[in-house]
């Protein structure tokens, strides 16, 4: 696995400051920092930044990469997408004297909001086991997750790529795939990027550059996520032929698509509550929470029992603001209360722990915030000496409103090779903290000094603007290395 954040980042304490916001609660729910792309660069440049450091950090021979997946939400190209950071790694590769990318490389896009990555790596999963004849693949995912100053998701920013070798022998981690659960259903209005906003003059009026704001509704969001995450758990729960009980007992990490610090908690803290509700009753420590939360047992299990209609609620109900319903109202009452319960501490400390504060730096990285935090994982588990070969894992992935995926991984004996060139601290390192002026400009397109210029990476050089019968590259965008 490789890394890339860009330079300029947001410390939120500062955020808190400039904005009026909490700190106690930002870094409780949030985390400590983001990063913002500088002028010079996009999702293109990151990913291609992130799959260069792969190739050197991991010394792969180019020729032998037969799929590049890019899993992504900041396209900014609605044609093509992996065959531009392939033309950007290509040429630097030439540069360096060495051989580029095969010539038989496939280079699909995957689009689905923050699950755009983990559906790109099923891909390369399913092309190494099937038609790679001894070739890999690369998956890298790669977004800037930005949001309207002023909106309550500008906390939850960030920027980043991570780009992944999937082989046959696995080097870091094998996935299960076979076990893996799926989930999907149609949300409607939840996390969409749709075209004719951009048409709207009350749309992100301040933004004076190519901005790319989602539409999102913060309570919908979190409903949508807890449902979707728990049926995806318990797709791959069914598919493991184990009780989710059993399975939160025996796993040694739980990885989440993190949007921001406490969600993947929430998440958990919801999946052990519908575990306490499934497991053989009379149930003590379930009893002792109903008690504690003030729900009724039953109403639990009834509500586990439960396949919500989200989008058709909130359509009955009208589809506005209001309509937007809570599907497991006994459950997420119960969660809370887990949430404190010394058991579910526990849960955290030993299941939860790893690359969790590291990630904290991060901010939300869409389609690369799931791998980030795993490669952080295994980094801190390589620095504190834990031991990890074949220790069971699992991803759960997630994105915009309607669909999920729960992965069981398990670790090879040998992770520790692998998992020294990450670099994850690396990458993290080369950061220029934005003033409050220069944030607001870099976020609002106007132009702004900046103390970061670009090293070692791939930049924007300039953007076509000819549109002629003969000839057109209009907005076409040309790249180049910086040494
Ligand atoms: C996420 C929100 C809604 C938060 O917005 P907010 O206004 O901060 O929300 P809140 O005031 O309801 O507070 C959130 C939680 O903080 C707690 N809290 C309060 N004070 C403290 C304190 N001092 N210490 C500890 N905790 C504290 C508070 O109690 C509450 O917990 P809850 O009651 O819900 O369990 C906002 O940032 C937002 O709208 N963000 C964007 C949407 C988002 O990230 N949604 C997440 C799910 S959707 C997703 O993951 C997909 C995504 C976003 O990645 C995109 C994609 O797929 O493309």
């Amino acid at each position: 696995m490789a890394l890339y954040v860009p330079q300029p980042r947001v410390p939120l304490r500062d955020w808190c400051e400039w904005t009026g916001n909490s700190w106690d609660k930002v870094q409780a729910v949030v985390g400590r920092s983001f990063r913002r792309p500088a002028p010079y660069e996009d999702a293109y440049t990151m990913a291609a930044t992130a799959v260069l450091r792969l190739i050197r950090n991991y010394r792969l021979d180019p020729r032998r990469i037969g799929q590049l997946a890019l899993g992504t939400e900041s396209s900014k190209d609605n044609s093509a997408g992996a065959v531009i950071v392939r033309g950007m790694v290509d040429r630097e590769l030439e540069r360096q004297g060495l051989p580029r990318l095969s010539r038989q490389l496939e280079v699909p896009e995957f689009k689905h909001a923050c699950l755009g990555g983990i559906y790109a790596l099923k891909s390369a999963l399913r092309y190494a086991a099937f038609d790679a004849e001894g070739r890999q693949a690369i998956v890298v995912c790669s977004d800037i997750a930005e949001y309207e100053r002023g909106s309550t998701g500008e906390q939850t920013q960030g920027a980043g790529a991570v780009a992944m070798l999937v082989e046959a022998e696995p080097k870091l981690f094998e996935v299960d795939l076979a076990h893996a659960g799926s989930a999907s259903d149609y949300r409607g209005p939840d996390f969409r990027k749709p075209f004719a906003r951009h048409f709207d003059h009350e749309y992100a009026e301040r933004g004076k550059r190519l901005h790319d704001f989602p539409i999102f509704s913060g309570k919908y969001s979190t409903f949508a996520y807890l449902d979707e995450t728990g049926q995806a758990f318990d797709a791959m729960i069914e598919r493991l032929g184990i009780s989710d009980i059993d399975f939160l007992a025996s796993v040694r990490g739980m990885f989440f698509h993190r949007p921001y610090h406490m969600m993947p908690l929430q998440a958990l803290a919801f999946i052990y509550a519908r575990a306490l509700a499934r497991a053989p009753q009379p149930h003590a420590e379930f009893q002792a929470l109903c008690e504690q939360a003030g729900v009724p047992a039953e109403g639990v299990r009834d509500e586990c029992r439960n396949e919500p209609d989200l989008f058709g609620e909130f359509l009955r109900l009208g589809g506005h603001a209001e309509a937007a319903q809570e599907p497991h109202p006994l459950t997420t009452k119960l969660a809370g209360m887990v949430r404190k319960s010394p058991a579910f501490q526990q849960l955290l400390a030993t299941r939860v722990h790893l690359g969790t504060d590291w990630a904290m730096e991060l901010g939300n990285l869409y389609t690369a915030a799931l791998p980030a935090w795993i490669a952080a994982g295994f980094e801190q588990a390589l620095a504190q000496d834990t031991e990890l070969a074949n220790a069971q894992l699992v991803a759960i992935g997630y994105g915009s409103g309607d669909a999920a995926e729960s992965v069981p991984l398990k670790v090879v004996p040998a992770w520790r090779e692998a998992a020294a060139k990450i670099n994850f601290r690396s990458a993290l390192a080369a950061s220029v903290d934005l003033s409050q002026h220069q944030y607001e400009a870099l976020h609002d397109g106007k132009h702004v000094e900046l103390d970061c210029p670009a090293r070692d990476q791939f930049v924007i050089a300039r953007t076509g603007d000819t549109y002629e019968t003969s000839f057109q590259d209009l907005g076409v965008d040309y790249y180049e290395f910086a040494q």
